[in-house]
């Protein structure tokens, strides 16, 4: 991999078998014990390479449904890859609603750990530790289980993690959906700031203004394909022609 290459994929691919169960009830059951409901093979990722630079900002952009979620997770090594290779060089660190957060425990527990996973040190975790509870404005819930927490407040104790630990990968689903109107336009000014600067990030976003803004190049994808990997300007330009 060449130096400045972060993330090489070739031909990667991901297939979930999910059945179609339309035998949910008692009745359907016993009177289909010889006719199990039916498989369906979902294609969420269709076999695609790409390769991503180091403090590159990548959006990604497609549908409800066209895989964008399944491709960060494959990504950010959360699901495993049915075929091809990936290969990473560095940290990486996926957020989205919660992923990587574990509901059991505290705010103060998870911050720990994360930091923990993201190759920190105890104490240089204890050295950004308020920074993060304050960023993430959760200091009243600090050692309150997140099972508790609205999904706004879990986003934005992972963003606040992301922001004050960083890892060299960041892969943010959707965060400006979540959280309320202050704390977007906080995590806005975080990205007007110097943090994106040493970072590379993959942007998930349905808002085509904050792609333009921040990504210099995009992915488009459509039915679990990378139908366009290339100009950010383009990669908008293909997705709106296509739903027109
Ligand atoms: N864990 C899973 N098990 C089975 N099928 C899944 C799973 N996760 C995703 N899928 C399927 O894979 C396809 C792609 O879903 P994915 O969530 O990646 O899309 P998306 O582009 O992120 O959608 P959205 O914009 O709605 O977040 C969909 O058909 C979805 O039903």
């Amino acid at each position: 991999m060449s130096n400045n290459i972060i993330l090489s994929a070739k031909n990667i691919s991901k297939t979930f078998v999910i059945s179609e169960d339309s035998h949910n009830t008692v009745k359907h059951r016993l009177f289909n014990l010889f006719n199990p409901p039916r498989r369906k093979r979902v294609e969420a990722i269709k076999p695609m390479s790409l390769e991503i630079q180091k403090g590159e900002s990548i959006g990604l952009i497609g549908r409800n449904g066209s895989g964008k979620s399944t491709l960060v997770k494959v990504l950010a090594g959360v699901y495993p890859v049915d075929t091809g290779q990936l290969k990473i060089n560095g940290s990486t660190m996926l957020m989205n609603l919660g992923v990587g957060m574990s509901h059991e425990l505290t705010a103060r527990e998870n911050v720990y750990i994360s930091g923990s996973v993201l190759g920190l040190k105890i104490k240089q975790i204890d050295a950004i530790f308020d920074e993060i509870i304050d960023f993430a404005e959760l200091r009243e819930f600090v050692d309150t289980k997140i099972k508790f927490f609205s999904s706004g407040m879990v986003a934005r104790l992972g963003f606040s993690i992301a922001v004050k630990a960083g890892a060299d990968i960041m892969f943010l689903d959707e965060i400006f959906a979540v959280g309320d109107m202050k704390f977007q336009e906080k995590a806005v000014k975080v990205f007007e700031t110097s943090w994106i600067a040493g970072k590379t990030v993959i942007l998930v976003s349905h808002t085509m203004e904050t792609v333009r803004k921040y990504c210099n190049r995009t992915m488009y994808m459509r039915h679990g394909e990378l139908v366009y990997f290339g100009d950010t300007a383009k990669a908008i330009e293909l997705y709106e022609a296509d739903n027109h």
